[in-house]
């Protein structure tokens, strides 16, 4: 199977599951809260699971919503899912919501495909275009940092103060880390907790994208681990890195 034929999977798993949200949002107007984040998870995974086993049948998956298995650990091929990213903001009916798919081959994270609040926009790793996204809206004023809308971490906090950014909160890791891709904002810093599903789909894309992409303490994010806990990243403009990196490592 070829990258372009794996990416369009990507791609198509992504439209649908976004539909799907879309769909069961607008079915259960009477919902809100914690019924409709679990109508959204379930439902975007049941359509997901569906569609895995029909287009890549074989292949490992790796989801928030479907119970883990250690097969993947020696699997090949491995597809890392969040049925939807920013559960909370989809239950409030805003569009800071994400669907994530990417995949994993050996030991490397070759493809992601990002839906942004339904199926319209889609950013692919793989697309041409992904690398020159954030040129055009690039800004002469403070660095902007995207940051959890619901639950900033402290470090965040102390990482924009010393270099006079300008916080931008929304939903959704894979929202703020193409917020960086689409040149909205200039990097996402996070700590304190998430999962491999929360970044791998979204990191991919700002890999294609030129972005930097680390830990906190800059190493590598790696991805199919035996536990999927990665509680920390950094995404941003490579022309910002060391700035960026620099204030991390004195707020850590
Ligand atoms: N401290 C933490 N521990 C575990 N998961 C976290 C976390 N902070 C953020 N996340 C997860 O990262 C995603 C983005 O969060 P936020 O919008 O606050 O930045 C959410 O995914 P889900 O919506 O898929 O649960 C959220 O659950
Ligand atoms: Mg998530």
């Amino acid at each position: 199977m070829t990258d372009t034929t794996d990416a369009d999977i990507a791609r198509e798993l992504a439209r649908l599951a976004a539909q799907r949200l879309i769909e069961i949002r607008a079915e259960n107007p009477e919902l809100d809260g914690k019924a409709l984040k679990d109508l959204g998870d379930q439902g975007a995974q049941a359509v997901l699971a569906e569609r895995l086993a029909t287009l890549a049948p074989g292949d490992a998956v790796l989801s928030e919503e479907a119970a883990d298995s250690d097969a993947r650990l020696g699997a090949e091929r491995v597809w890392i899912i969040d049925p939807l990213d920013g559960t909370r903001e989809f239950s409030e009916g805003r569009d800071d919501w994400a669907v994530h798919i990417a995949l994993q081959i050996g030991d490397e994270l070759t493809l992601g495909a990002v839906a942004l609040g339904g199926p319209d926009e889609i950013l692919v790793s793989t697309d041409a275009g992904v690398d020159t996204a954030r040129g055009a809206a690039e800004s002469d004023g403070p660095i902007r940092i995207a940051v959890s809308r619901s639950r900033p971490p402290e470090l965040v906090e102390h990482v924009s103060a010393s270099l006079g950014a300008e916080l931008v909160p929304m939903g959704s890791a894979g929202v703020k880390i193409c917020s960086v891709v689409r040149g909205e904002t200039d990097a996402y810093v996070h700590g304190g907790g998430q999962y491999e599903w929360d970044s791998a789909a979204p990191v991919a894309v700002a890999r294609a994208a030129g972005l930097h992409t680390s830990r906190l303490d800059g190493s590598d994010l790696v991805y199919n681990q035996p536990n999927p806990y990665l509680p920390d990243l950094v995404v941003c403009r490579p022309e910002i890195r060391d700035d960026v990196m620099t204030a991390i490592r004195a707020a850590l």
